[in-house]
């Protein structure tokens, strides 16, 4: 065994968690491809070695699901819900095991670790009670010997493809519907972050989820996966979250079979902080929205805009707060900030920092990789940026946090909607018509309106134009994994 895994056991109060094969139809699979390294990023160590499974072993767990889907379905929505409300608890008796794995794989701090996993299990809690609530309904005939029923079933198995940033909730967000509504489900994690999914198998096999119904495939070819969930003719739907550059593949190939498709996709955030607002509260919010997850989140204030009256006054305030970020291993307690998740996440912060300062934009705080070395990078903000800047069309997906000044709400309004992105938006304002006025005015699926923290199963989360399609969480998340019947029968 590797000693970066042996240690990564010994922080473990249940070492038989960290698994690192493929669970395929109720059973733990090695790879017929071998297997792929997981690395810690705060460390660069190789924590596991993973199954890489073959295009051939994906196409049986998805025969699996095939096979296993039909007797679940067939199950009550209370059974199903019950099976759901055992994985809900070993997630919850296990967050600290589930939140060290996810800090060593993904490098987020332990805190911010353990919350996503908790958030993560409330998905599985929700949708476990909205099991029981899959109502059909009867519409009055239209014609005299007509009776018309409506009624919701399985749309039968469901794939995911789902990114590094957050490895766990990003599995149960479309997984817990997904068994909610009666589908079988195979679920495929990002190659950098596949622990957290395994972990969720090891955890939905102790739950006594039948064999097959949630199956986890580990591969280092993400493409060949892709193709095999959109060809295969026993996949009848794909959820994805990930960039839209890669959603749009998924879509091409998912066309050829008409699939139902739901997407999260990349955001371009704008967090507008006009001249009445509380700019402590703003602050605070900004440094929430901005450096949760290291930037590292599709739903991050990407672009900050602030009104002329009280930019000089928010910079200051902002470059305080972010003054106090303690950068370092996610696993050292006090850690507010780890590492990006790799070399090209580095590169892409640097690409859009250099863009500003050559464009006449100035650093204000940070601005160079950290001391630690590796991937770490200063918390950094600019200003002086302007519409024409990298940063303004394209998500960094990093700690850089970009100042624009403004004079009107009509000119932030503009500016905020320039974009093909419409996935979450934010702004802090004290007047009661410029708060209804803007929020109907953004373009997103989201508004966080005196609130950089938006996200909870409660609510829909989802975007507009190029930003997805679908909403997840909320009552409406199980929508998506639901076909709608028409019974129009003669009496
Ligand atoms: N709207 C939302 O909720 C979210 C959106 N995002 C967006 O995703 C981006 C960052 O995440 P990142 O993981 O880099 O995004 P990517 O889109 O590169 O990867 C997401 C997932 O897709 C897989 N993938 C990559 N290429 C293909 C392909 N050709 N066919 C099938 N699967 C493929 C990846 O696998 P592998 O990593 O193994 O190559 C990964 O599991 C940002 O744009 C961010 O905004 C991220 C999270 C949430
Ligand atoms: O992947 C993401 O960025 C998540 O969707 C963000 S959140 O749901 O944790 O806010």
């Amino acid at each position: 065994m590797l000693d970066a895994t042996t240690d990564l056991k010994s922080l473990l109060n249940d070492p038989t968690l960290l698994e690192s094969r493929a669970y395929v139809n109720g059973a733990w699979t090695d790879g017929s491809d071998g297997t792929f390294d997981v690395t810690n990023p705060a460390r660069g160590d190789v924590i596991a070695q993973v199954a890489d499974l073959s295009r051939a072993q994906v196409a049986e767990a998805i025969d699996a699901a095939y096979a296993a889907q039909k007797e679940w379905a067939a199950l009550t929505g209370k059974e199903r819900a019950n099976l759901l409300r055992k994985w809900f608890d070993l997630m919850t008796e296990n967050a600290e095991d589930l939140g060290i794995i996810l800090t060593a794989e993904q490098g987020k701090p332990k805190s911010e670790a353990v919350g996503e996993i908790h958030y993560g299990a409330s998905f599985v809690e929700f949708f476990a009670e909205e099991a029981k609530r899959v109502y059909g309904e009867t519409i009055p005939g239209h014609q005299r010997d007509k009776r018309i029923t409506v009624i919701k079933q399985p749309i039968g198995v469901a794939a995911s493809i789902t990114p590094w940033n957050f490895p766990n909730a990003m599995i149960t967000r479309k997984a817990a519907p997904a068994l909610a509504a009666g589908c079988a489900f195979v679920a495929r994690p990002a190659k950098e972050t596949p622990l957290s999914a395994i972990v969720l198998a090891v955890l939905a096999e102790r739950a006594g989820i039948p064999a097959g119904v949630f199956n986890v495939v580990t591969s280092s070819s993400a493409s060949a996966t892709g193709k095999e969930f959109c060809e295969n003719p026993k996949v009848r739907k794909l959820t994805f979250t990930g960039s839209t550059e890669v959603g749009r593949i998924l879509l091409r190939q998912a066309a050829d079979q008409v699939m139902k498709c739901s997407m999260e996709l990349g955001g371009n955030a704008p967090f507008i902080v006009f001249d009445d607002a509380d700019l402590d509260a703003a602050v605070e919010g900004a440094m929430l929205c901005k450096f949760r997850n290291n930037g590292q989140t599709c739903v991050c204030a990407n672009r900050i805009y602030v009104q002329a009256g009280v930019y000089d006054a928010f910079a200051a305030k902002l470059a305080e707060a972010v003054a106090k970020l303690n950068v370092g291993d996610g696993l050292s307690d006090g850690v507010t900030t780890g590492p990006l998740i790799n070399e090209d996440a580095v590169e892409k912060v640097e690409e859009h920092l250099n863009d500003v300062t050559s464009h006449g934009g100035a650093i204000l705080t940070g601005g160079q990789r950290h001391a630690l070395g590796g991937t770490f990078f200063e918390p950094t903000i600019v200003t002086g940026v302007t519409q024409d800047m990298m940063v303004a069309q394209d998500e960094t997906f990093g700690p850089l946090a970009p100042l624009f000044k403004f004079e009107s709400d009509e000119e932030v309004i503009e500016m905020a909607n320039d974009t093909i992105f419409g996935l979450a938006s934010y702004f802090y304002a004290k007047d009661l018509s410029r708060v209804y006025r803007v929020a109907e005015a953004l373009e997103y699926g989201m508004v966080g309106i005196n609130t950089g923290i938006i996200s909870t199963e409660l609510a829909p989360f989802g975007g507009v134009k190029q930003s997805g399609l679908g909403r997840e969480g909320s009552h409406h998340g199980i929508e998506e994994f639901l076909e709608m019947k028409y019974l129009c029968m003669s009496v």
